[in-house]
C-alpha cells in the first residue's frame, strides 16, 4: 500500500467517531453496545481502502462487520467508501494495530477473522510479521468463538505456501482450498482494491477458508 502524508487525515478521523470507534477498549466484550444487537461480529485485518468490508456490510445486514487498518493515510479512505455507502449500521472502522486485537476483544466477541492480501513479508527474518504466522493465529484464536473461522485471499504464493503450513501446524482445519479463485467465481465474492488490481493483470487470486478445532 502506498501511503501519501495526507494532515487533514487525523481530523477527518476525529470527525466521524461514528464510523471510526474513538476508544474501542471501552467495548472490549461489550461489542453489542456499539452495533445495538447480538449478531456476530466479522472482523477485516488490513481493509486497506475498505471496499471489501464496506460490500459485504452491505450484502450481509444481520452480521456486523468491523474493518481493522493501522494508517490514517489509508484508513480516511476506507472512510470516504463507508460514508459514499451511508454509513451501513452494521459496518465500523478501528485504527489500531491487528497485532493488539486482544486488548478490544475478548474470547467469543468475534466469530470470523477475513485477512485479504496482508503485507507478504518475504523475508524469512520477517516471518512473524506475517498475519497468518502461528503467534497471529494463536491471537485470532483468543478473540474467537469456539469454531471460529479466518478467510484468507491473496495473490501471492508464496505467503499462502506459508499460511497453508502455519495454519496446518497450528491443528486448524483447513475446510476449503482455491488455487485461483476467478476461475470459479463464487456469486458471493466480494472484491478487495487489491484483488481487482491483481485479476486484472490476469494472476491467479488463491483463497482458502479455515477453522480453529475446540481442543478438549
Ligand atoms: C496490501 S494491503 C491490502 C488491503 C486490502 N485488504 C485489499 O485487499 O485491497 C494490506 C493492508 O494491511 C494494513 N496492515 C498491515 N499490517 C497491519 C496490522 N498489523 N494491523 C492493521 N492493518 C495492517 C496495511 O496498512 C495495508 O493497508
Amino acid at each position: 500500500m502506498r501511503l501519501r502524508n495526507k494532515p487533514w487525515a487525523e481530523e477527518m478521523i476525529t470527525n466521524h467517531p461514528e464510523v471510526i470507534v474513538p476508544n474501542p477498549e471501552d467495548f472490549k466484550g461489550n461489542w453489542q453496545v456499539v452495533f445495538g444487537n447480538n449478531n456476530p461480529i466479522h472482523i477485516e485485518v488490513g481493509t486497506g481502502k475498505g471496499q471489501f468490508v464496506t460490500g459485504m456490510a452491505l450484502q450481509n445486514p444481520d452480521i456486523n462487520y468491523i474493518g481493522i487498518e493501522l494508517y490514517d493515510s489509508v484508513i480516511v479512505c476506507a472512510l470516504e467508501k463507508v460514508l459514499e455507502a451511508k454509513s451501513p449500521a452494521n459496518l465500523r472502522l478501528l485504527k489500531v494495530n491487528g497485532a493488539d486485537l486482544n486488548k478490544f476483544f475478548n474470547k467469543n466477541d468475534v466469530a470470523r477473522v477475513y485477512l485479504n492480501f496482508s503485507d507478504p513479508w518475504p523475508k524469512t527474518r520477517h516471518a512473524k510479521r506475517r498475519l497468518t504466522h502461528g503467534d497471529f493465529l494463536k491471537l485470532y484464536e483468543s478473540i474467537l468463538v469456539d469454531n471460529g473461522e479466518i478467510h484468507f485471499k491473496t495473490d501471492n504464493r508464496g505467503l499462502f505456501e506459508f499460511s497453508l503450513i502455519s495454519i496446518s501446524e497450528y491443528g486448524m482445519l483447513l475446510k476449503y482450498v482455491s488455487l485461483d479463485l476467478h476461475a470459479n467465481m463464487p456469486e458471493d465474492n466480494v472484491m478487495t482494491e487489491y484483488e481487482q488490481k491483481f485479476s486484472a493483470k490476469g494472476q491467479p487470486i488463491y483463497r482458502l477458508e479455515s477453522q480453529f478445532i475446540t481442543k478438549l
